[in-house]
């Protein structure tokens, strides 16, 4: 099969995924996302062929050595869509396809991955949608498309991939949905990520969840 390279853009450590304070505290959520990050490489190993992790910030890159995975050193001036260019740009001429996806998936599982590459082997575009009309994964040659991360990305991936006569791939997935940025997602990741980084990390802050049927459907507390 083709070769694959896995890109995987990662911000920066201090003050990450500022949608789950105060929940969690900034040293909490550095935490988080390293236990995340481990899930998802540990997921991606021997599934692609290599794994970049692109960042500008120095702890992201040594923590990604610690995970013997290969590193980018991120452009300054940059932003997400633009790192997935550089790195993108990088690859190309190096290998057929990319996977394109972002650290905060822990849920995504091997048989999901294996299936998206299989399906994707033939085709020019896949694309997996995430809640809130983002992206949690793409697969396509190394700048395939533009990338438009950011507000409802989905529908502009697909536009994108659909002005270049791909015919764009959708792989549903409750799992590989499931990004992790609001209180609500860490019950998820407590009732579904048995066996995970993710989850025992949260564990060990004490996090519990209950079922509610009010205008949420999870109930996230901590002791
Ligand atoms: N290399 C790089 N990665 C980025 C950048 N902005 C976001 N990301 C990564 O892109 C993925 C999706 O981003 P978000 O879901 O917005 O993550 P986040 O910015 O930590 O979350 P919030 O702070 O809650 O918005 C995550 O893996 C981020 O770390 C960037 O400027 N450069
Ligand atoms: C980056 C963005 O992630 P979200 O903010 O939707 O989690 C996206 O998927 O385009």
């Amino acid at each position: 099969m083709d070769k694959i390279y896995a890109i995987i853009p990662v911000s920066k450590f201090t003050d990450a995924k500022t949608r789950l304070s105060p929940f969690l505290s900034s040293e909490e959520r550095e935490d988080l996302l390293k236990a995340m990050l481990k899930d998802v490489t540990g997921t991606l190993k021997r599934l692609v062929d290599k794994i970049i992790i692109i960042s500008r910030d120095r702890e992201v890159l040594d923590y990604a050595k610690k995970l013997k995975v290969d590193t980018l050193v991120e452009n300054e001036d940059s932003n997400l869509n633009k790192a997935l260019n550089q790195a993108m740009t990088y690859c190309r001429g190096k290998t057929r396809k990319v996977l394109i996806i972002p650290s905060d998936v822990p849920l995504i599982g091997k048989t999901n991955i294996k299936l998206i590459i299989k399906q994707a082997s033939k085709l020019d575009f896949l694309i997996v949608p995430s809640k809130g009309g983002g992206t949690n994964a793409l697969i396509i040659k190394p700048c395939g498309i533009n990338m438009e991360f950011g507000e409802f990305s989905f529908q502009k991936h697909v536009e994108n991939a659909e002005a270049k006569g791909f015919s764009p791939l959708v792989h549903d997935s409750f799992y590989m949905a499931l990004d992790v940025n609001t209180t609500e997602d860490l019950g998820e990741i407590m009732i579904h990520g048995k066996g995970t980084d993710t989850k025992k990390y949260l564990e060990s802050l004490n996090i519990s969840v209950e079922s509610i049927h009010g205008h949420e459907r999870l109930k996230v507390t901590r002791d």
